[in-house]
């Protein structure tokens, strides 16, 4: 905690229009700092680990847009994961798509999400009428852009609501610290076959204002 007892939060997202929203939705907050993670698990772990190093916070925030899965997250809503999954960290194969678990490294490709703190969250901005559900959201390298891809990310992961580009990287360095991690997103888009039309941003950057305001005031 800082000085004045309030929790320094660190809030990663991965473009500057992501970063004005969460802003404009902050406010004056002193204990927190809004940093750019770039696009890409690799960027956005990279970046958290630096922002890390230059502060001891409490508490590792990636937020953002994502893509939401038809029929479980509509665009305009929003999505805390409960759960930050690596979608596509693993091997091919004729029976399947194999995760580093299975593989046997030592290593997971999920993390979990603070779950107190989640519940946290989730009941404030229900309570300030801020539409938002639970769920896995999924971190990969490459947007989904066909239906192939759609169902197959689903079949494997049939609790997944969400996909985005950067959560599994900012929380596998939250863990590498020992900090508490959130993946809070609004959803831009449908995950399916590319149509850059249907994405909704102004939709998607005033529900992420809305939320990070909310979640300002409830966290600090
Ligand atoms: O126009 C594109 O195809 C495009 C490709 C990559 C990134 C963008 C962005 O606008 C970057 C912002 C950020 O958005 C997240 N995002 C939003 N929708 C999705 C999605 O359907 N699948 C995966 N990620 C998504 C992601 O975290 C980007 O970093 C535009």
């Amino acid at each position: 905690m800082s000085m004045n007892n309030e929790r320094r939060i660190l809030i990663m997202t991965s473009v500057a229009a992501e970063k004005e929203a969460i802003l404009r939705g902050v406010g004056q907050a002193s204990s927190v700092d809004v940093v750019l993670a770039g696009v890409g698990p690799i960027s956005a772990g990279i970046q958290t680990t630096k922002a890390l190093l230059t502060k001891d916070y409490d508490l590792v925030i990636n937020m953002g847009i994502a893509g939401g899965f038809q029929g479980k997250a509509d665009v305009g809503t929003l999505v805390i994961a409960d759960e930050m999954i690596s979608g596509d960290l693993g091997a091919e194969s004729p029976d399947g798509f194999i995760t580093l678990d299975e593989l046997g490294f030592g290593a997971s490709t999920r993390i979990k999400a603070d779950s107190e703190l989640v519940m946290h969250c989730l009941t404030s901005l229900k309570l300030a009428g801020v539409p938002v559900q639970l769920g896995h959201v999924l971190t990969l390298s490459t947007v989904t852009g066909t239906s192939e891809t759609t169902k197959s990310l689903q079949d494997r992961e049939p609790d997944a609501v969400a996909e985005a580009m950067e959560g599994y990287g900012v929380a596998l360095a939250a863990q590498e610290f020992g900090k508490p991690v959130l993946e809070i997103r609004s959803i831009s888009n449908p995950i399916g076959p590319r149509d850059r039309s249907a994405w909704r941003m102004k939709e998607a950057f005033d529900t992420l204002e809305r939320a990070s305001k909310v979640i300002a005031e409830v966290l600090l």
